[in-house]
């Protein structure tokens, strides 16, 4: 690719982005972003297809008003292309955005080859951020150029409060008997259709286009996989046991093909972002296909279109609360608790909490409790919360305090 072609892509999308900035986008709860700007001046934004990682990168450049140039890798005419060619798209970069530009957004640039020594040079002079959708961008072996030059976040579809804001319902504290009902009628929809921006601005059916994209251009082109229909098959039987323990070693057997194919399939649905397999706590993480684990889903909206089997409530309500301390934990330090005779659902190893979540409604069920307080013989918590649909209260055992907190605040509050 010359450096006149390379202009005109630069130009196109120059002119896409400026379309992109004068529109108004939705707050999202990311925290200082900014300040991972500053040092190292590498920022990843990182998480699953559709979550919003553009947007979010050009609304940061917004708000910090300064100059900036932006080129998607995911564009058609820079598929296949070389690092010799990375050098004129540099030079293009500078002749239409000029050469004091000091801030670069590169969108899914992980495509290209040898993509790491390029951002590793550029980073010198430049502030720059980085988006993709696989978790394993950052760990091959040239991106030991980056290692500890980069700050990476993982960005997720719209949480409750995003979706509050989108729907432009401005209560993040209700208290009010109707902005309690408002609050709670909204949850109800934001359980059945989720998160992801353009399914709340399209439609439902957008779910199933992202879910799509999700599997062909992350999964499966990514992995060349050639069995198509086994694998969809797979993915939908795994989205189905989300918030329950699942044996790969069993799905070898409903999919039927061998143990090596299943974990390579695993592997990449959850570097993809879609999946998330919560590890059983004080297990060493030895291979995916024996250790134990239990998977969650990224969006309410994904599981309710996909998984095949009959909505169950109490499942739905877990998952929504794993994906928010996913979030907030940003993947790390988070566990589920099984013991003979005992469950919790998660441990928050970093804020140091276990945390139960039911369906209870009108009475929280003693082996909840039970639960919470065995667990908390084995790792000492500092605070023991039980997540209720509409339970609120606190009770004491053994002078520990327990927690019960109704979902909706939960997630807008906890
Ligand atoms: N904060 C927001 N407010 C309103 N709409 C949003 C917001 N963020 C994203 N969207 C919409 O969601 C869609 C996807 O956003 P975007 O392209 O930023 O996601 P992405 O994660 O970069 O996608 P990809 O992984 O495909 O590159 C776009 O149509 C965008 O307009």
């Amino acid at each position: 690719m010359n450096v006149e072609e390379a202009k005109r892509i630069v130009a196109d999308q120059k002119e896409l982005v400026e379309e992109k900035l004068s529109q108004n986008y939705i707050k999202r709860d990311v925290g200082d972003v900014e300040r991972f700007l500053r040092i190292p001046n590498v920022l990843a934004i990182l998480g699953v297809r559709r979550s919003g990682k553009s947007t979010l990168s050009l609304m940061l450049m917004k708000e910090l008003k300064v100059k900036f140039a932006y080129l998607n890798f995911d564009d058609e005419s820079l598929f296949g292309i070389t690092t010799e060619d990375l050098r004129n798209i540099e030079q293009a970069i500078y002749e239409v955005y000029g050469n004091d530009v000091i801030y670069l957004v590169f969108d899914e640039i992980h495509n290209v080859k040898g993509w790491e020594l390029f951002i590793s040079r550029l980073r010198e002079s430049k502030r720059i951020i980085i988006t993709g959708s696989n978790s394993k961008m950052l760990s091959g072996e040239l991106a030991t150029a980056l290692t500890g030059r980069h700050s990476d976040i993982v960005l997720f579809p719209f949480s409750f409060r995003e979706y509050l804001r989108f729907r432009n319902i401005n209560v993040e504290n209700p208290i009010s008997t109707r902005d309690v009902v408002t609050v709670k009628v909204a949850l109800e929809k934001y359980l059945e259709e989720g998160g992801f921006p353009e399914a709340l601005i399209i439609g439902k059916d957008q779910v199933d286009v992202i879910y799509n994209d999700i599997l062909f251009k992350d999964v499966v082109f990514r992995y060349k996989i050639r069995e198509m229909g086994k694998f969809k098959e797979f993915s939908r039987s795994i989205i189905s046991y989300y918030s329950s323990e699942v044996s790969l070693s069993k799905l070898t057997k409903v999919v039927n093909v061998d143990k090596k194919t299943i974990d390579l399939w695993a592997f990449g649905l959850e570097n993809s972002y879609l999946i998330y397999f919560l590890p059983r706590y004080g297990e060493k993480l030895k291979e995916r296909l024996t250790f134990n684990k239990k998977v969650y889903v990224v969006d309410p909206g994904v599981v309710s279109r996909i998984a095949l089997r009959a909505r169950d409530k109490g499942r739905v309500i877990e998952n929504v609360v794993a994906i928010k301390l996913l979030r907030e934990n940003q993947l790390k330090g988070l566990y589920y608790i099984k013991g003979k005779d005992f469950e919790v659902d998660f441990y928050d190893e970093l804020n140091s909490r276990l945390i139960q979540v039911t369906y209870a409604v009108d009475k929280v069920e003693e082996r909840e409790i039970k639960g919470l307080m065995k667990a908390n013989e084995l790792v000492k918590a500092r605070e023991l919360i039980v997540v209720t649909y509409d339970i609120e209260g606190k009770e004491e055992r053994e002078g520990k305090e327990i927690k019960f907190i109704p979902l909706y605040k939960f997630l807008l509050k906890y």
